[in-house]
């Protein structure tokens, strides 16, 4: 007899979902041919995330809208790679899936679904490996299962928003600030908060009498109000001690407002670190002056990992053997910094990003955590203070694609070429595709697309940074910094970004990609409707239209048609007007009909339909493409 294929396995699986209308679930129909994995491991599947050995390592089933009671969990057992599950953010309702027959899984996310119901104590007691656990914004009850504690790698269970009752199990006590329990009324015992109640203890009588349960629910909840009580009233007067005490005194003398990178080395370097800038200057500790009265600071915050499988570190190792400045934007700086015997990884310094409470904040970085595309870099760890949050992530080798594009002499690449720019305007669509994907209940998925955020790997490939930030930054600094606010549907009075407001800024990309133009330049003009696409119109409109490609592209020839329909793209993506602006699907759909060259089958006609007279000159085409009627024309 012969075992299923892990194709076979995932269709069965499939089959027994069931999508928002009750019926079948449509976005999987992908599911229906071919296999998961390729033979290079890439995954091929919606949902299906990593492969390894020709297996599904990574499944995540989010937000497709599962409706009725939790599938069989069962018939993925065969699937002997899985090692992470993910079915949160969907509406599957009912008791807890049984989860014993998957005793490999390390990662397993049931968050925001409408679950429900008391979990059997020995629930997670066959999942020996597992490493994280995410239960939160259900509405579970009874007893929290001490089984959940089974595993000695569990390092981060998030029990939040349900409706738990009765002690933290001791075996979970460990895990500190691994441990989210909050709002949930009826927990006590944990650090910090509400103590238990002498006894009975709730966890021994899961099963216990309605009468006695009653008894012991109506003393913990006056034992939570009044401990609630007694902690706002013991929170307040903490703050008056630290805003007068020696620690706000010393925070303020380290974080307080300073933004050179000297600040910065007191407070997140060792002794030993010496900051290279980019222009080829070095400052010091000492240089930057000596430690207040040779105290310490401490930061209480450590790195937290989003990312599965990396290497941990702290922030101290990262910074020690060498740190470079590589700029600094609108939320801060951002330094190379790399590990002794490891990557060079890059450190950004976040102010104003409190758009979100400390757990809010937490929950959406394991989002970006799981989200996987090639043309995404991955948040690999964040570090959380009040003041300012730290975001971790890899060092990109070739830069930024402005450094690139607008670098001149500084850049040591050469100019890009046609072919790499399709290359790259193809990736940052796909990642910016796959965003809105993934984040359906976003606004605005990226928010902040510029050039300066696409980065380039060492093939050219692009990848997306600093995106899906607009939850976490502080809402005003949101409004004054981001890219996606300053489409034009936000510069009318209380005007609000929208889910085309990323394709907008897709839009400026497009033409700064073609054109080799700066976008700022046009935005310091300061005139009203004035940005890249106006200028763009405007040249084609007074048929100066030589200058409207970039003059290292200019030379390339055979590719105009194919240049014209990007040209095309990036005007359909700059429509002022948000009804008549294309959606992503489109414009994607449109990028990926882009070829290197003109010729073959439909390119010729489409070209041609928007170049006059057989002159098929770029000049020419940019001129036809902008033609009143083919493309909205951009009035201020
Ligand atoms: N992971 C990375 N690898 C290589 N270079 C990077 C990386 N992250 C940022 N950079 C580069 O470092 C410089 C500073 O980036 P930073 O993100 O701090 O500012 P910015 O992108 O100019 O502005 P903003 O804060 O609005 O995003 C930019 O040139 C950016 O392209």
């Amino acid at each position: 007899q012969s075992q299923p294929s892990e194709t076979q396995v995932l269709q069965k699986f499939r089959n027994t979902l069931r999508g928002p209308d009750g019926g079948p679930l449509e976005q999987l129909r992908q599911w229906d041919t071919g296999a998961p994995c390729d033979a290079d491991n890439t995954p091929r599947w919606a949902g299906v995330r990593l492969c390894g050995k020709g297996r599904v390592v990574v499944l995540q089933l989010e937000a497709l809208g599962l409706r009725g009671p939790a599938p069989d969990l069962s018939l993925l057992a065969p699937l002997v790679g899985l090692r992470s599950l993910s079915l949160a953010q969907n509406s599957l309702t009912g008791a807890l899936p049984d989860v014993s027959a998957l005793p490999a899984l390390k990662f397993l996310y049931l968050f925001q679904n409408a679950f429900s119901g008391e979990i059997p104590d020995d629930a997670f007691a066959k999942l020996r490996a597992l490493q994280k656990l995410d239960l939160s914004r259900n509405g579970f009850s009874g007893p929290i299962p001490s089984s959940i504690a089974t595993s000695g790698k569990l390092r981060d269970v998030n029990l939040a928003n349900n409706n738990f009752s009765g002690p933290v199990p001791d075996g979970l006590q460990r895990l500190g600030a691994g441990l989210h329990v909050q709002g949930n009324k009826l927990v006590c015992g944990v650090p910090g908060g509400p103590a238990c109640p002498p006894s009975p203890s709730p966890s021994s009588s899961s099963s216990s009498s309605s009468g006695s349960m009653k008894v012991l629910m109506t003393i913990a909840i006056v034992v939570v109000a009044i401990g609630g009580l007694l902690a706002v009233a013991g929170i307040i007067a903490a703050l008056q001690v630290r805003r007068n005490g020696p620690l706000y005194a010393a925070r303020a003398e380290t974080l307080g407002g300073s933004s050179d990178a000297a600040a910065k080395v007191k407070v997140i370097s060792a002794p030993a670190v010496k900051i290279e800038q980019s222009d080829g200057g070095a400052v010091t500790p000492a240089a930057a002056g000596k430690r207040g009265g040779g105290r310490r600071e401490e930061h209480h915050g450590k790195l937290v990992f989003v990312q599965e499988g990396r290497a941990r570190f702290e922030l101290e190792d990262l910074l020690r053997a060498s740190a470079e400045v590589l700029g600094s934007g609108n939320f801060g700086a951002s330094y190379k910094a790399t590990l002794l015997d490891g990557p060079a990884l890059v450190v950004k310094r976040f102010k104003e990003m409190n758009g979100a409470g400390r757990e809010d904040f937490a929950e959406h970085m394991r989002r970006l955590g799981r989200l996987v595309h090639p043309n995404l870099l991955p948040v690999v760890a964040y570090l959380y203070k009040k003041e300012e949050k730290l975001l971790v992530t890899d060092y990109m080798p070739n830069g930024s694609l402005a450094h690139v594009l607008h670098g001149g002499a500084r850049s040591s690449l050469p100019p890009l070429d046609w072919p790499k720019r399709l290359k790259i305007i193809k990736g940052v669509a796909r990642g910016l595709a796959y965003l809105y994907d993934e984040l359906p209940v976003l606004t605005v998925p990226h928010g902040h697309l510029k050039s300066s955020n696409v980065l380039l790997d060492a093939s050219f490939e692009p990848v997306l940074t600093d995106y899906a930030l607009a939850p976490v930054v502080t809402p005003q600094h949101a409004a004054q910094v981001m890219v996606a606010y300053k489409s034009p549907e936000c510069a009318a009075q209380g005007g609000r970004p929208g889910r085309k407001s990323d394709v907008w800024s897709l839009g400026i990309l497009v033409l700064e990609v073609l054109t080799g133009k700066f976008p700022a330049n046009y935005l310091r003009q300061g005139r009203a409707g004035t940005d890249l696409a106006g200028w763009v119109h405007s040249v084609v409109r007074e048929e100066w239209t030589g200058e409207v490609f970039d003059r290292d592209m200019r030379g390339t020839r055979g590719a105009e048609g194919e240049m014209v329909k990007l040209l095309k793209v990036g005007l359909g993506c700059c429509e002022p007007d948000v009804d008549r602006r294309w959606g992503l699907e489109e414009a994607l759909a449109r990028v990926e009909e882009l070829r290197e060259r003109d010729g073959g089958d439909d390119s010729i006609s489409t070209a041609s339909s928007f170049v006059s007279d057989g002159d098929t000159t770029p000049a020419a085409a940019a001129a036809a493409a902008s033609r009143p009627g083919e493309t909205p024309s951009h009035s201020a």
